[in-house]
């Protein structure tokens, strides 16, 4: 008998090897048509519940927003969702296999979450052309990348996003030297590089002009169906001009979910929110 024989009698053959469990997560699988399942979410700070038994489902490509007062647990969700925040309870599930809970904040971004914040974090002294090459999944070297030449497929991904973002005029000039606006969709393009599934986006429209707001609200409308995207958004204007389904939070769980037209005629949701929403709007 060889050493590997006798090696593998001792061992039980139902033994699976750390090192040979791959440590990519499952395909997302979307078979259910729900791409984000929260189920009971409840995230305390110090004895505070930011967010209570919070359930939230999210459906494949579709456009959500998410409205609610100040402190009503927008952001705490999102860290969730991201895993920047470990909820005390709850489930957190991206399509029907893979499990937001056992999983850190990049490899969450790798398996197809990407998140945008309210402010944009472009590299300013960088052509809009090379901010998005490196974004580029693959790119772990940053520097090294500008250097290199881009193959068809890279190059031709960098126009499609450009013109999905409406910057094509703009490929050369420095980021830097974009609007406020501008900025914003380049940020957007640049997670649109690494090809993500859901997009969560918070208040993306802070401090654009009209036409920026509405070219957004374009962009926006135009990501759905091929990703699903969550808006986090206190402009009621910007919400009317795009929302499908709107998910009202108060106090850390859902107060109401509906149309837009549900919503604004539900008299809890004036109470708490809308009626100062639309006062300040
Ligand atoms: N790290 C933290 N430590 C303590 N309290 C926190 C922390 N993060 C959030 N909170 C509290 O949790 C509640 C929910 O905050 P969160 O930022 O999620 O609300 P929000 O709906 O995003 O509000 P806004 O619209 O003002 O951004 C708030 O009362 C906030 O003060």
């Amino acid at each position: 008998m060889t050493a590997i024989e006798k090696f593998r009698e001792f061992w039980p053959r139902d033994q699976v090897f750390d090192f040979l469990i791959p440590d990519t997560p499952p395909d997302l699988d979307l078979t259910h048509g729900i791409i984000l399942y929260l189920e009971g979410i409840t995230v305390s700070f110090g004895g505070f519940k930011a967010v209570n038994d919070l359930n939230l489902y999210i459906g494949d490509g579709e456009l959500r927003c998410i409205i609610g007062p100040n402190g009503a647990g927008k952001t705490t969700i999102m860290d969730i969702i991201t895993g920047k925040t470990r909820p005390d309870s709850g489930s957190a599930w991206f399509g029907q296999q893979i499990n937001l809970l056992k999983m850190n904040e990049p490899e969450i971004a790798r398996a197809g979450i990407g998140r945008k914040f309210q402010k944009p974090t472009v590299f300013e002294s960088h052509t809009v052309h090379d901010n998005l090459e490196l974004a580029m999944v693959g790119n772990k070297q940053v520097w090294p990348t500008l250097t290199a030449r881009l193959n068809t497929a890279q190059q031709d991904r960098i126009e499609a996003v450009l013109t999905t973002i409406g910057l094509k005029e703009k490929i050369r000039a420095r980021a830097g030297s974009l609007s406020h606006g501008q900025k914003q969709w380049l940020e957007i393009g640049m997670l649109l590089m690494q090809r993500p599934k859901l997009l969560l986006v918070d208040e993306p429209v802070a401090g654009m002009t009209q036409q920026e707001t509405e070219r957004t609200a374009e962009l926006l409308v135009s990501l759905a169906g091929t990703h699903s995207v969550v808006v986090v958004e206190h402009d009621m204007d910007f919400v009317r001009s795009i929302a499908r389904k709107v998910t009202v939070l108060h106090q850390g769980s859902v107060l109401a979910e509906g149309r837009m037209d549900e919503v604004q005629n539900n008299p809890a949701v004036i109470e708490v929110y809308l009626g100062e929403a639309q006062c300040s709007a």
